[in-house]
């Protein structure tokens, strides 16, 4: 389980995130919820470790990583997909997955579950990361943490700047790795009816707080809209 505790972040004297929590549990999908420049960003980045929080604590499994480095956190099983994908355009598809091996043990190759989710990579092995669609770049970052067999996957907005057809496959997926696999998910979202139908859980944060949370069903959706567009 990942049990985020009241954690805050600032940014020099800029306060970020305010005693923000957040837990989720093997299985379960945690969606993150919030206009623009709220913190969401911040708070996955927190969660990997990519920012350092001035209080609270973050624990994975049951153990503190408030102050391990990004890659032992990785070590631990956090996968993060980061906005923006983030894909080296001058590698190809096989090079961008196999960056993912690095902390792995010696002679560790792609799982070959990673092509039966997102067959479009298989059939893309040898094409450079910068020659995909958009979609398929965020299929290809999706993959590439698949690639390190976390069992914690951290996603900021997987469906930004991405086709209805390959968003619906995201879904999909995502779906997949938590009910089947038993994956934790975090999922950070613009758009609500997206993490509505995914989430067991979403938390609505406005400028840096949670202002909202609770399970997908017992929320009043009225409410989560108009945090999101006020
Ligand atoms: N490295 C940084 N240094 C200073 N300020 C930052 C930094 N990163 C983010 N911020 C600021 O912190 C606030 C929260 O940003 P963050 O990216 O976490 O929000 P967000 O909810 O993810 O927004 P978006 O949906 O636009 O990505 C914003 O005001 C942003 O300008």
């Amino acid at each position: 389980m990942l049990d985020v505790r009241a954690i805050d972040l600032s940014y020099g004297a800029s306060r970020c995130l305010r005693g923000v929590s957040l837990s989720v549990e093997p299985g379960k999908v945690a969606a993150v919820l919030g206009r623009n420049g709220v913190g969401k960003s911040s708070l996955l980045r927190s969660i990997m470790g990519l920012e350092r929080i001035g209080g609270g604590g973050i624990s994975w499994e049951g153990a503190d990583i408030s102050t391990l480095a990004p890659s032992e956190r990785a070590r631990r099983g956090i996968g993060y997909v980061p906005q923006g994908r983030e894909i080296f355009p001058f590698l190809t598809v096989q090079e961008n997955l196999e960056t993912a091996l690095a902390a792995a043990p010696r002679g560790s190759k792609v799982p070959g579950e990673v092509f039966d989710l997102f067959p479009i990579l298989r059939d893309f092995l040898r094409r450079r990361g910068g020659d995909l669609s958009g979609g398929q770049q965020q299929q290809l970052a999706i993959a590439r943490a698949l690639t390190a067999r976390p069992r914690l996957l951290i996603l900021d907005e997987p469906t930004e700047g991405i086709q209805p057809n390959v968003i619906k496959d995201i879904g999909k997926v995502i779906q997949y790795l938590a009910r089947d696999r038993g994956f934790a998910v975090v999922l950070v979202e613009q758009y609500f009816e997206f993490a509505r139908d995914l989430a067991d859980t979403i938390t609505v944060m406005v400028r840096g707080e949670v202002a909202l949370a609770g399970k997908t069903d017992a929320l009043d959706e009225a409410a989560v809209r108009k945090l999101l567009t006020v």
